[in-house]
């Protein structure tokens, strides 16, 4: 198979389980119990028999209610997540913009991160200085850039992210929901990035419950409820089936 058809992202018969009464997921004694065991009381799977293929630059978004298994499958893709079963395989780097502070260390300052998480997706040292401008202009961070993260509103926290991670060479980017915080200027600017990565051939995972934002990136859909993968198909087909199920 040539590049263009083999798929850059595969998964098989994906699940993940988590216990309802706890912080952490797993305890020191459960990541020597081995795989395939039964869920203990108060376990649940959040994903379970999950497959699917994604070619290289399609735009995927990623649909359902709250809770139903969509950012847990976007960990899975990003690898910050352990499958309980099944299998992700991802062919190339993940850009992940998955949770708001994602990636970024609170204690440090913006342009610490931005150094921090460029270099830990491969740019070297030159790259990262000569795009830095870039980075600091396009999150309008020039006031906060010797700031510590954490102490950024929730909206620069965004905005700082979303510019680092659209600026890295990664052949997937992910985006979970973080937009929605940014004001209406930057969304459309950080809609305008998102089209031009797309034109680049990347390949995007959009998890959204803004239907406009889905139809204009997406052509197709995953649907999950219950954890279980619902719907794989065309957008369109992916919304009309959601509203069906569950009407505003
Ligand atoms: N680390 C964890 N420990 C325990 N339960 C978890 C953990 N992470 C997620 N869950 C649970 O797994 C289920 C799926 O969560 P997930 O965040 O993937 O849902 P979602 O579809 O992204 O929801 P939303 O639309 O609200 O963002 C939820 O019931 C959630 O409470």
């Amino acid at each position: 198979m040539s590049d263009a058809l083999t798929p850059i992202i595969s998964v098989r018969d994906l699940g993940v389980h988590f216990r309802r009464n706890r912080g952490s997921r797993r305890s020191f004694k459960d990541l020597f119990a081995g795989r395939g065991r039964r869920t203990r009381p108060g376990e649940f799977w959040a994903l379970r028999n999950v497959s699917f293929d994604v070619a290289p630059g399609e735009a995927i978004g990623v649909v359902g209610r709250n809770g139903q298994g969509k950012s847990t499958l976007l960990k899975l893709v990003a690898g910050v997540l352990l499958p309980d079963e099944g299998t992700v395989h991802v062919r190339g780097g993940v850009a992940p913009l998955i949770e708001l502070t994602g990636g970024f260390v609170g204690d440090l300052t913006v342009r610490d991160n931005i150094m921090l998480t460029a270099g830990l997706h491969g740019l070297s040292k030159q790259v990262i200085t000569a795009k830095f401008d870039e980075i600091v202009s396009f999150a309008g961070a020039g006031q906060v850039i010797d700031t510590p993260y954490k102490h950024l509103s929730s909206g620069m926290k965004v905005r700082v992210a979303f510019s680092v991670v659209s600026q890295l060479d990664e052949p997937v980017l992910l985006v979970d929901e973080v937009l929605a915080v940014g004001d209406k200027a930057f969304r459309a600017k950080c809609y305008r990035r998102i089209d031009e990565l797309l034109a680049e051939g990347r390949t995007l995972f959009l998890v959204s419950h803004n239907e406009r934002d889905l139809r204009r990136f997406c052509k197709r859909g995953l649907y999950l409820d219950g954890g279980k993968l619902a719907f794989d198909g065309p957008i369109t087909e992916v919304l009309e089936r959601y509203n069906t199920d569950h009407p505003a």
